[in-house]
């Protein structure tokens, strides 16, 4: 197998299955499974979820919020996905941590890399919330950062489109998929499916990404096992 230990990235607007906002439980149980079936295989596994089916900053400065209050707010919405996500596995029987990247014992431990690396040597599946613990960012580059901490092999993007295409493919229905697609592709064609920072990050520290679908069970395992269903970027 060519992953020993992974970054997953998972979509905060995904957990909102069908519902307008909130956490969606299927859905929740769902990726639980999915993860834990991998854990199963002996993956060490890091996740960082999003918070966008709970707030975003930039979306509330439009209603008259500050924006680092409101980064603030969108870094506790990964927390409260988090701890959604950390329950789910653990009525899976499925052992996991959350560290928080803002202090908030006894919410979740305090996040260092020391600490992250204990609990994937030991099996545990580690949930790292709170974004960066900065304003400004996002939790893609949350991930990216955490995956080079942990010295990931890839990092995972699991969302619920199946790749990256030429144009967004929920805005654009004659767009077309990548199997592999280059960091520099995707600033030259001003894609969107990551912030240009995550991407610059991964470029810098040759970091593969995986853009695969997570709605679909299954899906994890086959990316784990070197199926070909997302996009590859390298
Ligand atoms: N060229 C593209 N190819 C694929 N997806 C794209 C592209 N451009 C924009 N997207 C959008 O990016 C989304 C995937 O990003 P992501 O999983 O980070 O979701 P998100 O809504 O930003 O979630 P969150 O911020 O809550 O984590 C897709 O749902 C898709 O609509
Ligand atoms: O490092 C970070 C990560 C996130 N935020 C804020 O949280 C929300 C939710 O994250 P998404 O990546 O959009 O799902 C984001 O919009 C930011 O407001 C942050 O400030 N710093």
């Amino acid at each position: 197998m060519q992953y020993n230990r992974i970054l997953l990235k998972l979509s905060g607007e995904s957990l909102m299955g069908e519902q307008k906002y909130g956490i969606d439980t299927r859905c929740l149980e769902s990726y639980a499974r999915q993860i834990h079936e991998i854990a199963e295989m002996g993956i060490q596994i890091g996740i960082v979820i999003g918070g966008g089916n709970i707030f975003r900053g930039l979306s509330g400065t439009n209603k008259g919020f500050d924006r680092v209050k409101g980064d603030n707010m969108g870094m506790l919405a990964t927390v409260i996905n988090s701890l959604a996500l950390s329950s789910a596995l653990d009525n899976e029987g499925c052992k996991n941590k959350v560290l928080t990247a803002i202090r908030m014992e006894p919410i979740g431990e305090f996040y260092s890399k020391a600490k992250a690396m204990e609990y994937l040597k030991s099996g545990h599946v580690t949930i790292i919330s709170g974004g960066t613990g900065n304003p400004y960012f996002t939790t893609d580059t949350a991930s990216s950062l955490r995956a080079i901490e942990i010295e990931a092999d890839a990092m995972f993007k699991g969302t619920r489109v199946d790749g990256i295409y030429t144009a967004d493919p929920e805005k654009d229905s004659t767009a077309t998929k990548f199997d592999k697609i280059t960091y520099d592709e995707i600033y030259n064609r001003g894609l969107k499916v990551m912030d240009l920072t995550a991407t610059t990050l991964c470029k810098e520290n040759h970091l593969p990404i995986i853009v695969f679908n997570m709605d679909q069970p299954g899906n994890l395992k086959k990316v784990i096992l070197g199926e070909n269903i997302g996009t590859i970027v390298y």
